[in-house]
């Protein structure tokens, strides 16, 4: 039995759209904590998901929380329908804020968990100032856009920089991992310091994704798999 308390995000992104139903269901029916939601603009990240209509449909189904990470560009203007569309957690990009402190502010006033997420050339280091306000930070282990890519093995080494910044700050902070994640590397993340594991594809295109919904959930952080 595993004694980790981590947390299993399956990524929305790598449904099958045309049974979305069936796979919100499947989720809701599996071990995993909650939905990650990626909404992109084609803006910011070169590629276009789904919009909130289409969230709000996983909302109306989904017991287990949105945690939303947007992918836009002046994310402040898409907040409030971001909640109202059933969002728990809402993630924004440290590149796309100018004025992250006052983000983060918004999302807290809506009653949401603020995240931050950080592209693979960003560093920890420009959350010193503001560890201290933030819920999540999501380290983006691919650059953000389409699922199916190649983990970066720099990622261990950022979730342990970012776990000593916040140490003694932010205990409670939550380290997401996003991008290539799969029984593969998830027990050396967990190692490091992070506690929600997205994946995507490593669940949807699998045989059983119960089942490895279920793998992810027993990793144990001891093991150093890579
Ligand atoms: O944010 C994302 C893409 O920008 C996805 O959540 C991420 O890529 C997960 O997909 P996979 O597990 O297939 O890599």
């Amino acid at each position: 039995m595993s004694l980790s308390k981590h947390l299993i995000a399956p990524s929305v992104l790598a449904a099958d759209f045309a049974k979305l139903y069936d796979d919100i269901i499947m989720v809701n029916n599996s071990q995993a904590d909650w939905f990650h939601i990626d909404i992109m603009d084609g803006v910011f990240v070169p590629n276009i998901s789904f919009g909130f209509p289409v969230m709000q449909a996983i909302a109306k189904h989904a017991t287990k929380p949105l945690d939303v990470h947007l992918m836009i560009v002046d994310p402040d203007r898409y907040l409030q329908v971001c909640k109202d569309s059933g969002a728990e957690v809402i993630t924004v990009h440290y590149e796309a804020c100018t004025h992250l402190h006052r983000t983060l502010a918004a999302i807290k006033e809506l009653g949401c968990k603020a995240g931050v997420a950080l592209n693979p050339h960003t560093p920890v280091s420009v959350l010193a100032d503001i560890i201290q306000d933030i819920d999540l930070v999501c380290i983006m282990s691919v650059n953000p856009g389409f699922g199916g890519q190649k983990f970066i093995q720099y990622t261990y080494e950022k979730v342990r920089q970012l776990r000593a910044l916040a140490a003694g700050r932010n205990d409670s902070l939550l380290i997401e991992i996003d991008g290539g994640v799969g029984s593969a590397n998830a027990g050396a993340l967990l190692a490091a310091g992070a506690d929600v594991l997205v994946a995507g594809s490593f669940v949807f295109a699998s045989e059983d994704p119960t089942a490895t919904i279920a793998t992810l959930k027993a990793v144990d952080p001891q093991v150093q798999s890579v």
